[in-house]
């Protein structure tokens, strides 16, 4: 199989993989399916993976449509996809980040999917909230986060082999450097916010340096369409005869990064697999990767604002500063 250095001569769809510290090998693109509707989602899993060679489909408790996956994943089988053909991701909710219900929340998602095992799965965000918690939650509804807990847990998920590989998401530096310091399993993956308009540079140097793989969510800037309009993507794209999203998408792989573009589109998912017969000059790559204005589509907001008047020290505490 072919690593991430080769990637510029495959034309392979199904070679383009990245190799985890575990050896996995994990795809370096995959489907996305937050706010893919219940209703749509099983047919865009279906197209991803039978119709267009998607292999890595990534999920989440928290958006609601686990069981649909696991639709779609399964009508992919019935067609004779194999199951070690394919990765499957998921995440541990914020409700769930506390040791005694990891065991519990991992085990509901392998039932929603209809599987047996997980290739991932991941600490959704480092913040652990009760149950009752409303959206956005109140300071009190915040509980201390057991980080080391949590993770031992998620250790123990390997050896039942419940899942391959355990890792992390939406973690600072600071945060992972704590975690490192104690975990016996390393995370194999954090998969964080990356695009042009929030590279996260010291994220990614963070875990290169560390053998930990990075996987970027919301490579296309999530809902707003502002990266699509950003002049460097423009000219890429124009150069290269590609859309802005094939620009956005293959600029991530070149930076040896893996990424999980959501569509519901039969066009736009076949479009966002397009990535892997062209290569984005260096040129235009330093150009991409240096575009000054940055931003964070998805700064937590929504999980940690109780009001105006915590809002600044709670997201500076929770990012470490590194906002
Ligand atoms: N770990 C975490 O905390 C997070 C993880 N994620 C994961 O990352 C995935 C991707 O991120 P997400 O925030 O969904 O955003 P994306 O950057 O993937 O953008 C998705 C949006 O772009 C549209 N789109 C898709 N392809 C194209 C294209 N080629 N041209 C134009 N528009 C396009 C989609 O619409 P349409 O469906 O109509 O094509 C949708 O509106 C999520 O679905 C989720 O799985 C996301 C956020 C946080
Ligand atoms: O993955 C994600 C998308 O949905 C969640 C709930 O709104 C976000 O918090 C998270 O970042």
């Amino acid at each position: 199989m072919a690593h991430a250095q080769d990637l510029r001569d495959d034309k392979s769809v199904e070679e383009a993989y990245f190799t985890l510290r575990s050896k996995h090998q994990i795809p370096a693109l995959g489907l996305g399916t937050w706010k893919a509707e219940p209703n749509v989602v099983r047919d865009a899993v279906y197209s991803a993976i039978v119709e267009n060679g998607y292999r890595h489909i990534d999920c989440a408790h928290v958006y609601g449509n686990e069981k649909e996956v696991g639709a779609g994943l399964k009508a992919a089988f019935d067609a004779g996809i194999k199951r070690d053909d394919i990765f499957v991701t998921s995440k541990l909710w914020i409700k769930f980040t506390s040791p005694e219900k990891v065991k519990d929340a991992c085990q509901q998602t392998l039932k929603d999917l209809g599987l047996t095992y997980l290739d991932l799965y991941l600490i959704h965000w480092p913040i652990y909230l009760s149950e009752d918690a409303d959206s956005p939650p109140k300071k009190r509804q915040v509980l201390p986060f057991d980080v080391k807990g949590v993770w031992r847990e998620m250790e123990g998920l390997v050896e039942r082999k419940l899942v391959r590989d355990i890792g992390i998401s939406n973690f600072s530096v600071p945060k992972l450097e704590k975690l490192m310091s104690f975990a016996s399993i390393k995370p194999a993956v954090n998969q964080v916010e990356m695009h042009p308009s929030w590279r996260n540079d010291n994220v990614l140097a963070y875990c290169n340096k560390n053998n930990i793989h990075v996987t970027a969510y919301s490579p296309l800037g999530s809902s707003s369409t502002d990266l699509f309009d950003t002049p460097e993507v423009i000219e890429a794209a124009e150069k290269l005869g590609k859309s802005p999203g094939q620009i956005l998408i293959r600029w991530l792989i070149q930076r040896g990064v893996s990424t999980i573009p959501k569509s519901s589109s039969d066009k736009r998912i076949k479009e966002n697999m397009e990535v892997f017969d062209f290569s984005i000059p260096a040129e235009d790559m330093d150009k991409l990767s240096s575009i000054s204005s940055q931003v964070r589509t998805n700064a937590g907001e929504e999980l940690l604002v109780s009001s105006e008047d915590d809002k600044d020290a709670i997201l500076n505490e929770f990012w470490d500063g590194e906002m």
